[in-house]
């Protein structure tokens, strides 16, 4: 068996729903033969807008969805027509689901009294856990006393005990608020380190994606665009649709048969006119809609034609104080962009 087989290999697979309405519309394909890979120990993130079929794809892996097509093998082994609870992957989901009759201990420990492991081994164990999802000593505490963040924490406690062989998270972050989504995610990704989880991850958020996994696969309509690093993808995505996806704020379009440039959000930065020529990659006339200090420099929202039309795009000027007088609503301002915060579109 070669390496190909370890771990999770999603073969073509595609899920299908019958239509809402009429008899003769036909299914709804909302996987389409997609195919991915998920080695041992590593996170892989599906990354992609609201409907795309990130969740039907995680549903089909875990077995709550059936395939229309495609394999779903675990290291040679297929396992699309077996039920849930015979996989061997355990599920987290984006509301813990956690049971509200149970203390945090009783909700952890959950999965393994179920596979009969004994008291001591389970107190020791769910021990362990708490300790490394930052909840140490919490046992007996009820799980209605807690707040959203350490919820799901319990629950990925709870997911982790079985030591699953495939852990599927489905936003397991997006109820929660940014700054502890932030937070959260980099623990996350700790832990799964920790453990040597292997782990396919639902997210609609390019941050948490880039923050939790090792590969992001990016989905729209049902099909992968692009599948690669973080650092990778963000320095070469493939097409427009995967830079916007990513973050990227505009494009400058290729001239003669060049390239596009996809602009990150810091850019484009405001050109106070005095550096002299205009540089290689250009200088474009925009017109200022408001400004904010934020991180410590001013961003400045404006209009900008960089050769496609008007955008609204956000300008950034260097570290250092506001910059106020100059960038007033309706003033007229010149931007350039900053290199080094750019990437080249292959297609
Ligand atoms: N049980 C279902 N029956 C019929 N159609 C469904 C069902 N579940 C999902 N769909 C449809 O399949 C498509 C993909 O949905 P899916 O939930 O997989 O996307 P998603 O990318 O996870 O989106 P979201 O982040 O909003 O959950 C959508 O068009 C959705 O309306």
């Amino acid at each position: 068996m070669g390496p190909s087989t370890e771990g999770l290999v999603v073969d073509a697979v595609s899920v299908t729903y019958p239509a809402a309405g009429r008899r003769d519309e036909g299914a709804r394909t909302a996987v389409d033969h997609v195919s991915l890979t998920v080695g041992h120990g590593e996170v892989v993130a599906l990354l992609g807008p609201s409907g795309c079929g990130k969740s039907s794809l995680l549903r089909a892996v875990a077995g709550l969805e059936p395939v229309a097509t495609g394999r779903v093998v675990w290291d040679g082994d297929d396992v699309a027509g077996r039920p849930v609870h015979e996989r061997g992957f355990g599920l987290m989901f984006q509301d813990g689901q956690l049971f509200a009759h149970l203390d945090v201990a009783g909700n952890v420990a959950y999965g393994l009294r179920n596979r009969n492991v004994p008291r001591e081994e389970r107190r020791t164990r769910v021990a362990e856990l708490l300790e490394l999802v930052g909840l140490p000593g919490s046992g007996d505490r009820s799980v209605s006393t807690m707040s959203g963040g350490e919820r799901q924490r319990v629950a990925l406690a709870r997911a982790l005990a079985p030591q699953p062989r495939l852990l599927l998270l489905d936003e397991p972050l997006s109820a929660l608020d940014r700054a502890l989504r932030e937070r959260l995610a980099t623990d996350l990704r700790g832990v799964l380190a920790a453990t040597g989880t292997t782990a396919l991850f639902v997210t609609h958020d390019h941050d948490e994606a880039f923050a939790v996994a090792d590969r992001v696969a990016v989905m729209a309509r049902g099909t992968l665009l692009q599948v690669n690093t973080p650092a990778a993808l963000w320095a070469a995505p493939a097409d427009r649709e995967v830079a916007t996806f990513l973050g990227y704020q505009a494009f400058v379009p290729g001239t003669a048969g060049e390239p596009s440039v996809a602009v990150a959000p810091d850019g484009l930065v405001l050109d106070d006119g005095s550096a002299g020529p205009t540089p290689p990659t250009g200088r474009w006339a925009a017109t200022v809609v408001g400004s904010a200090f934020r991180r410590g420099r001013t961003e400045v929202t404006v209009d900008v034609d960089l050769g496609e039309g008007t955008v609204r795009c956000t300008a950034v000027t260097p570290s250092g104080p506001p910059v106020v007088g100059e960038v007033r609503p309706g003033a007229s301002v010149h931007v350039v962009l900053d290199e080094s915060r750019t990437a080249t579109l292959a297609g």
